[in-house]
Formats: C-alpha cells, sequence, structure tokens
C-alpha cells in the first residue's frame, strides 16, 4: 500500500466533482473568469489532483497567516508554502470579487474552464513578511522578486470545485496524478518507495545516489522531474525528460518509474524541502531524497548563497515526526577514479582522490563541444544533451551591420553571405535593408516608430532563424540605439549577436552613392533621410563588436575582420 496522503484523505478534487462536471461547466459559463497566468496554472493543477492535499483550494488569510508564521494551516496541518491566487486590484474590482461570489478560474493557455471557486476571502498580504518568513528575505531570491514584481498586491481564498483537467501535449503518459501513482505502485506491489526530485538533467552520481538510497531502505525509486517552472536559465523540461528515459534503462531491472510532477518551484530551500515532501507523500512514496543545496536559488547579487548546503535537511528534520514521509539525507555524490564508484562526500577517507564535474564545466563542455567522461554521464544521456546544446561550431549567429545609406554596409552583408556559403555547415540568410523594407516592412515609412518596428520584426526574424542554427547577416540602417539593443537582447536568447558598426563617414557614403538617393533627400525629394534630415546615434566602443570603414578600408578587409572575429569565438570551426 502508498503511503497515506498528507492530512489523511487524498484530495483529487477532479475525481470527487466528476459527477457534477456537466453542471459546474454550464455555471461556469455565467460566471467572471479569473484568467490564470502560468505559476497559477501550476498551483492549480496539483490543488485539482491532490498533490497539494489537504489544499483543496486557494489558501484565504487564516491558512495563509498561519503558514507564513509557523509552517502550519488553520486546522495545523503542516504545511510551508504559501499556495495563493494573486490578483491586482483592478482585476478584483472589474471581476466583483468578494466574499460569497462564485468565479471561474480559466486556462490562460487554451481558454478552458478549469474550477470554480467559491470565495471566502479577499485580503491584502504583508509581502515583506511573506519574503522574509518563507523565503529569507533575500531581494535577489527569484521567488522574492517574483513577490514584488510580478505578484498581484491582493490575495483572493476559497475552496475550488474542479470541471476539468489541464490539457497537456508532450509526454502525457509520464504526467500521473497523485491517484495514478498511487494505484500504478499498486499494481506493481511497491510499498516502499523512495522518490526523488530534480530540476536537472540525471547523470551517473544521481542514479548511484537514488539506487543506494534505495537499497538502503529496501524500496523502489520514484524519478520525480519538476516540468512545471523551475529557475530561470535550468535546461529545458523536453531535453531533460529525454534525459530521464534515456537513464532509466540504467537501473537494475525495473527499479524506478518515471513521473513529472507539474510544479512551479520557488527555489525556497529549507521551505521548499518540507513542501515537496508531503507532495512526494501526496503521490504515495514512503521516502524522500533530500541531498545538498535542494531546492537552492544560488547566490545573490553579491555573490554570497542565499541558503546554507544543509538548510533544506535541517528544516525538514525539524518536522520529522509528523511528516509522514522519512526523509532520506544525502551528502553531494563524488566518483573515486581508483574504486571507480560513487560515494557521499562525508563517506570518503580524505587521501582518496575524487572527481567531480561541476554544472558550469559542464555546460561549458557542451558549449566546445569538450569530453564528457563515461565515468561522469552515460553516453545516450550525452548524446542527448549534444543534441540540444550543439557545440558552437554548430550554433546560429546573428552578424548585425549598422550605417548609413551606402555606407558598404550591403556589400560587406552580400560579400560575407558569399563566404559563409562557400564554407557551409550552416545556411545562411541575407536580411538586407531594402529587402525587410519590401518583403516584412512595406507598410512601414520611416517615421522613429516605424524605424524601431522595422528592426524589431529583422530581430524577431534574426532571433529565431539563429535559434535554428543559422547564420543570419542583417543589414539595416538601424539609425537608434535603444532598437539594436532589443534586437541584440532577441538574438542572444538563442545564440550569437555582434554588432558591426559600418562607421564611413556621411561625406563619403554621400560622394560615393550612384544611387543619387542622399542628392534626392538634399533636394527634399526625400523626406526624414537618415544623415540627411533625420538622426543616425553612432554605436558606442561599447555597443560595437567591431568597426569597419570602407573609406579606409575595402569590403574584402572588412568582410576577414568579421571571419576572424567570428573564428575566434569559435563558430567557425572545422566546418
Ligand atoms: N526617409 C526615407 N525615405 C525613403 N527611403 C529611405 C528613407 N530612409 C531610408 N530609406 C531607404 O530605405 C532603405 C532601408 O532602410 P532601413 O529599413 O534600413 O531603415 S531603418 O533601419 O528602418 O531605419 C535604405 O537603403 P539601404 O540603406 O541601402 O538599405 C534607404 O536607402
Amino acid at each position: 500500500m502508498a503511503n497515506p496522503p498528507h492530512g489523511g484523505v487524498l484530495k483529487d478534487l477532479i475525481a470527487r466533482d466528476a459527477p457534477r462536471r456537466k453542471q459546474l461547466a454550464e455555471e461556469a459559463e455565467t460566471l467572471p473568469a479569473v484568467v490564470l497566468n502560468d505559476r497559477q496554472l501550476c498551483d492549480i493543477e496539483l490543488i485539482l489532483n491532490g498533490g497539494f492535499s489537504p489544499l483543496e483550494g486557494f489558501m484565504n488569510e487564516k491558512d495563509y497567516n498561519g503558514v507564513v508564521e509557523k509552517n502550519r494551516l488553520a486546522d495545523g496541518n503542516l504545511f510551508s508554502m504559501p499556495i495563493c491566487l494573486d490578483l491586482e486590484k483592478e482585476d478584483i474590482d472589474e471581476l466583483g470579487i468578494k466574499a460569497g461570489k462564485r468565479v471561474c478560474l480559466r486556462d490562460s493557455r487554451d481558454d478552458r474552464n478549469l474550477a470554480i471557486m467559491t470565495i471566502d476571502d479577499v485580503y491584502q498580504p504583508d509581502k515583506k513578511k511573506e519574503a522574509k518568513e518563507v523565503f529569507g528575505g533575500d531581494p535577489d531570491h527569484p521567488a522574492v522578486k517574483y513577490l514584488f514584481q510580478v505578484s498581484g498586491d491582493y490575495y483572493v481564498g476559497g475552496k475550488i470545485e474542479a470541471i476539468d483537467r489541464l490539457m497537456h501535449y508532450d509526454y502525457v503518459g509520464l504526467r500521473y496524478t497523485p491517484a495514478e501513482l498511487r494505484l500504478h505502485f499498486d499494481k506493481l506491489g511497491w510499498s516502499r518507495v523512495v522518490a526523488f526530485q530534480t530540476r536537472n538533467p540525471m547523470h551517473r552520481a544521481h542514479r548511484e545516489l537514488t539506487v543506494r538510497a534505495a537499497r538502503q531502505r529496501q524500496a523502489n525509486v520514484l524519478i520525480h522531474p519538476v516540468v512545471g517552472m523551475t529557475k530561470p536559465g535550468d535546461i529545458d523540461h523536453f531535453t531533460r525528460v529525454r534525459v530521464y528515459q534515456a537513464l532509466l534503462p540504467r537501473y537494475p531491472n525495473g527499479m524506478a518509474v518515471l513521473g513529472l510532477l507539474p510544479l512551479a518551484m520557488r527555489m525556497g530551500g529549507p521551505r521548499e524541502a518540507i513542501w515537496h515532501a508531503i507532495i512526494r507523500k501526496n503521490h504515495g512514496a514512503t521516502h524522500f531524497i533530500i541531498g545538498r543545496d535542494h531546492a537552492g536559488p544560488g547566490k545573490n547579487s553579491k555573490g554570497q548563497e542565499i541558503y546554507g548546503p544543509y538548510d533544506a535537511q535541517y528544516a525538514v528534520e525539524k518536522y520529522k515526526d509528523e511528516l509522514g514521509i522519512e526523509v532520506v539525507e544525502f551528502q553531494q555524490m563524488t566518483y573515486l577514479p581508483d574504486s571507480d564508484e560513487y560515494r557521499p562526500k562525508d563517506e570518503v577517507p580524505k587521501e582518496i582522490k575524487t572527481l567531480d564535474i561541476s554544472g558550469t564545466e559542464l555546460r561549458r563542455r557542451l558549449r566546445t563541444g569538450g569530453d564528457i567522461p563515461e565515468w561522469f554521464s552515460y553516453p545516450e544521456v550525452v548524446k542527448v544533451l549534444r543534441e540540444s546544446h550543439p557545440p558552437r561550431n554548430k550554433q546560429g549567429f546573428t552578424v548585425f551591420l549598422t550605417g548609413y545609406t551606402n555606407s558598404g554596409k550591403d556589400a560587406i552583408a552580400r560579400a560575407l553571405n558569399v563566404t559563409l556559403n562557400q564554407q557551409g555547415g550552416r545556411s545562411v540568410s541575407l536580411l538586407l535593408g531594402e529587402t525587410v523594407r519590401s518583403e516584412l516592412s512595406s507598410e512601414l515609412g520611416f517615421s522613429r516608430d516605424d524605424r524601431d518596428k522595422n528592426i524589431q520584426r529583422i530581430g524577431f526574424v534574426a532571433s529565431e532563424l539563429t535559434r535554428a542554427g543559422a547564420a543570419v547577416i542583417a543589414a539595416p540602417i538601424a539609425p537608434f540605439e535603444a532598437s539594436r539593443k532589443a534586437a541584440r537582447e532577441m538574438v542572444e536568447k538563442h545564440g550569437s549577436f555582434y554588432l558591426i558598426h559600418v562607421d564611413t563617414p556621411l561625406e563619403y557614403c554621400e560622394k560615393t552613392d550612384k544611387r543619387g538617393v542622399y542628392k534626392a533627400a538634399r533636394a527634399g525629394k526625400i523626406k526624414g533621410f537618415t544623415g540627411v534630415d533625420d538622426p543616425y546615434e553612432a554605436p558606442s566602443d561599447k555597443e560595437a563588436d567591431l568597426v569597419v570603414d570602407v573609406s579606409h578600408d575595402n569590403v574584402r578587409t572588412a568582410v576577414h575582420q568579421i571571419v576572424l572575429l567570428l573564428e575566434a569565438e569559435g563558430l567557425l570551426d572545422q566546418l
């Protein structure tokens, strides 16, 4: 039998309310709707399926205060994380939200009505207190930032009735609700299950740790990674799930099961560890692994760790007797090359040689295509990671040339296009100013707003192509710094961005202009022409990655300089 849920009863609201589903769905159509954001969607999913038992809705003020101050719901049950429906005052007024009213809770992704909430109360949380008590108060803590920058100023508490489950289209077969997991354990005859929480790819150390924990407790393993919201910058869950799937056959026959948890993490270290343990208990696990720096937010802006490495273990220790799930504490695992085995750090004598590869080092090796040894990770896991993290010479990038009309930017862009095509290995896209104007921005003029929109479109297209691994060469005038910066930011989400300032003096551009556009602009036939009667904000040394000038050097030299820059960045290696 699986572990009893927290509070004694699994609050599977979907199952509970299934007989009234049709009636609730009809009522929801008549109610004002609160459209839930990403975090609220993760929260409601686990309220609806019982993952947050004994919660039956979003916390009212009494529960919230108890949780913030004492880790306890009003009924005395242990609960460490506030689960609140945050709204802004305007939404509350607009929807007429007040105690006693019913509102429908709607999925922002597909407009489906998920639940009806009967409002208990509307209250203004003391955010400072919540930040301090729950997360430790560091202003750099991601959950504290979320609280002050994203979260609404009012919380709305109340129980909910379930209409429908959330729709997912990825890895549906691995998304077990607590009831489904319990049934699964039951079918397998598993009565002792060690759950393992993770938001990272798993390597050999994790496999060794979970197998060791299971063997010590004569239990099976539930690999229970978070696929809701994790720490910004984490490896995406698509890649991670492929990693877990690749790792699963490495467990002794049938020892482990993989289930995905749609949780929105808060990175709340000690508080989060207690919460995680409760969630796993609700999913039927009897044991829960808490290792080093569990759900840690990392360092603050002063470079200090926000929590101590074992704070989460100490916190859970405090509630050990009433938690109802046995916590298995582990020190970090380390590799012993002489005996080819992993052991917890605290069990390794000082004189024994150990090896580790940090997350930062792993990312570096993925980026550079560097060796990832088999003692660290299984080849099939590395293969998945390498597919999602191609080395520099397979990554996309954008070369963004800015300068006056006839500064030579188009000639350089064309020549660079030919050079990169000759090298091969990547598809190359050329976005000349005029091409973009006719193909993408034909309705736009040359006002500041229109120019900004034009550059925004170029930035968007460049970022999508960069994401797909292409080399992009863009060559608009791009006279304004703010829009160039915005384009850089968009592209840098997916690859490298290089701003090349084609700093050919205006007089030269004008003197050598064979198309007569400057002449026309001087004669007033073209209005708002950059350099004539419209400004050009020249990039500063800090903004530009390279400055070229075709009045001094020729186009070939400029192209050569750009190629050298790309080579130095490792982007053109071994193509
Ligand atoms: N005010 C005005 N009126 C008419 N035509 C103009 C005007 N300003 C620019 N141009 C010509 O349009 C070409 C593309 O401009 P851009 O899209 O690069 O400008 S911007 O970056 O959006 O500011 C650009 O050509 P290239 O510089 O050769 O790409 C200009 O010759």
